[in-house]
């Protein structure tokens, strides 16, 4: 089939290489003239692992092209597939106007029948808002779809080519008789709704992501003053096969493009039929203060923060991913310096991409993990790139001017611990002192 993807973020581009990989011929579509000059020159303007190389592929195959010129890519295709970003605005409501404009664009380009597919995740109702704008600009028959995106980055290519589901929501047999066809490839589990439908399981499916992580979040900081152990605990949970083990990892909160923009938005989409989701509105709030729990430890263990050096491992909101978009570390190292911290702060991949929203004189990037750690009086792990995880924690503790480490990843294990002088400071697990576990306060019946 001929596909026309607008909008080169992580969706548009893993979604059209992978329909390019499916022996399909692809168009990518942006405004920006210098993306896709570099993507048309080989390079690509984010790190995702495989991308670079499936895209060079493809693109050797003649099966994808990139190109800044909408209405060719448009008139060219026979589905056209809607990918730009929908942001939020201060109220926390997803800006559609890259939507709206896209669909007008669209609308103008239109010269025979195709089917308009958004996959941004956008609030019920959307889909239709984009119908009746591309009516406004032809004279066409065209009909519309939701299939929205479930991919994450970091493993954006193997989640698109193996997805657990495909969720096609349109009103149009031709759409759902097409839509399906270029999905079997993918997978057999392809459930066909009504478009709102489709739009609101994107929405509830992240909030049901991110109330899970919230969740083990508040139960890390109860196991904290109990003295248990939230890995225990999720492992013990998880293998009841209605709870499931993923997403319970308890950590400094869930960041990213995603999670923080669409569970404002659902609550937003709620509060517009007069709902009040509460429960969102607590997996919000809680996530908000997660992150704070990394500066609380260390002033339990530093005291005073002025006038220290903090050592930053971990700068992207999770690994893999050069992505900084509502990184937790960015509000850690703003309250660490506003405290009169000095910050030494690492990331193998995202350093580029954080320090260009946030320079600081009391904000040092470093070239290296061990650079980072050299002479801190305090190690704080945000992100857990392999490369932490890995480092000789013999090795840290001659680099640290003091041997505190807090591990907001949950990396490093008791054993690993044992007979090293760290103050360890983790997530929902037993405080460690020299490697030994410090005495849990005695609890009142
Ligand atoms: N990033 C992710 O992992 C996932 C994102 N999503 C959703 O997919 C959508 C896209 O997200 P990202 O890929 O992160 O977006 P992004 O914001 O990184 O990129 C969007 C691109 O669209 C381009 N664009 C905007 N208007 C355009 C127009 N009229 N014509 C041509 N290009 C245009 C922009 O220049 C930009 O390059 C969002 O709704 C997001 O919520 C869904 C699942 C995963
Ligand atoms: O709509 C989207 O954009 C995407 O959002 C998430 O994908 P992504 O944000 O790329 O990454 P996740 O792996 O879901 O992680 C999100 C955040 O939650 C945190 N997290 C995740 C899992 C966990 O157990 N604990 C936890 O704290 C991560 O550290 C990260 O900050 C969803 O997982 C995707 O299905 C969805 O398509």
């Amino acid at each position: 089939m001929k596909l026309a993807v607008i909008g080169t973020g992580y969706v548009g581009l893993v979604s059209g290489v992978c329909f390019a990989e499916l022996g399909n011929d692809v168009i990518c579509v942006d405004k920006l003239e210098d993306k896709i000059a570099k993507l048309q020159a080989g390079e690509v303007p984010i790190y995702e692992p495989g991308l670079k190389e499936l895209i060079a592929s493809n693109a050797a195959a003649g099966r994808l092209r990139f190109t800044t010129d909408l209405p060719s890519a448009v008139r060219a295709a026979d589905i056209v597939i809607l990918a730009v970003g929908t942001p939020s605005l201060p109220s926390g409501e997803a800006n559609l106007s890259f939507i709206k404009q896209a669909a007008k664009e669209i609308g103008e380009s239109l010269d025979g029948y195709k089917i308009i597919v958004t996959k941004s995740t956008v609030p019920v109702g959307t889909n239709e808002k984009v119908g009746a704008i591309v009516s406004e600009h032809t004279i066409h028959s065209f009909d519309i779809a939701s299939v929205p995106e479930f991919l994450r980055e970091g493993s954006a290519i193997a989640d698109t080519l193996n997805p657990d589901r495909i969720v096609i929501g349109t009103d149009s047999g031709i759409a759902r008789e097409r839509l399906s066809a270029l999905h079997r490839p993918l997978t057999d589990n392809i459930l066909l709704t009504d478009i709102r439908s489709a739009e609101m399981i994107k929405y509830a499916s992240n909030a049901f992501l991110a109330t899970k992580i919230s969740f083990i979040n508040e139960i890390a900081n109860i196991c904290e003053k109990v003295g248990a152990d939230v890995t225990r605990v999720a492992e013990g949970m998880g293998h009841d096969r209605r709870i499931g083990s993923s997403f319970l990892k308890a950590g400094i909160g869930y960041g990213g493009s995603c999670f923080p923009k669409d569970t404002e938005a659902l609550i937003q989409i709620a509060g517009h039929v007069d709902y009040e989701f509460k429960l969102l509105k607590s997996v919000v709030e809680v996530n908000r203060d997660q992150r704070f729990g990394v500066i609380r430890k260390l002033e339990a263990t530093l005291g005073e923060l002025a006038g220290k050096t903090v050592a930053v491992w971990g700068l992207a909101f999770k690994p893999e991913t050069d992505d900084v978009r509502d990184a937790p570390a960015f509000e850690i190292i703003q309250t660490l310096v506003d405290s009169g911290v000095r910050v030494r702060a690492y990331d193998p991949v995202a350093q580029d991409n954080f320090s260009r929203q946030l320079d600081h004189p009391r904000v040092d990037y470093c070239a290296s993990a061990e650079e980072a750690a050299a002479g801190a009086d305090a190690l704080c792990l945000l992100t857990e790139w392999k490369e932490f995880r890995e480092f000789p924690l013999a090795r840290l503790e001659t680099l640290l001017r003091r041997p505190v480490l807090i591990d907001g990843r949950n990396q490093f294990t008791e054993e690993e611990l044992a007979g090293t002088s760290f103050v360890y400071y983790s997530v929902g697990r037993p405080n460690l002192s020299k490697g030994v576990r410090e005495q849990s306060p005695a609890l009142q019946f």
